[in-house]
């Protein structure tokens, strides 16, 4: 199965079990790997054929920095469920890093794989 790809998206969120997290917003990064069958759009040329990543971006930004979460597990399952439901993509692979998390890292953060139901 083909994938669009997008890496390193990046959204200001409320995450984090913290009271100061709860307070301020915080940045996360978004890697995710949709699974699509990419011929036809490659076929046709035409958009209207394809996963149109920039939507998919536009959505899950929105989504992001309208939520509040405690855990990292909790947005990431948010945001697969948001992709699965109004995207025709098949699976996502969904990496959320939370890069303020831990000092003296690069950044902290989750993988997990979701299929349509
Ligand atoms: N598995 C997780 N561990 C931790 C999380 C999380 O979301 N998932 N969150 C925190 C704190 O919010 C931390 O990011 C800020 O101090 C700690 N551990």
């Amino acid at each position: 199965m083909d994938k669009i790809l997008i890496r390193k998206l990046q959204v200001d969120a409320i995450i984090g079990i913290h009271d100061y997290e709860k307070q301020q917003k915080q940045p996360v990064w978004l890697d995710m790997d949709l699974s699509f069958d990419c011929l036809p759009a490659a076929q046709s040329d035409d958009i209207r054929d394809a996963l149109d990543y920039f939507k998919v971006c536009e959505r899950v930004s929105h989504f992001v920095a309208s939520t509040r979460y405690e855990l990292i597990e909790a947005l990431a399952e948010a945001v697969t469920e948001v992709v699965l439901n109004e995207f025709a993509c098949e699976q996502i692979e969904l990496t959320l890093y939370k890069p303020n998390a831990v000092a003296n890292t690069e950044t902290v953060g989750i993988q997990i794989n979701r299929w349509k139901q």
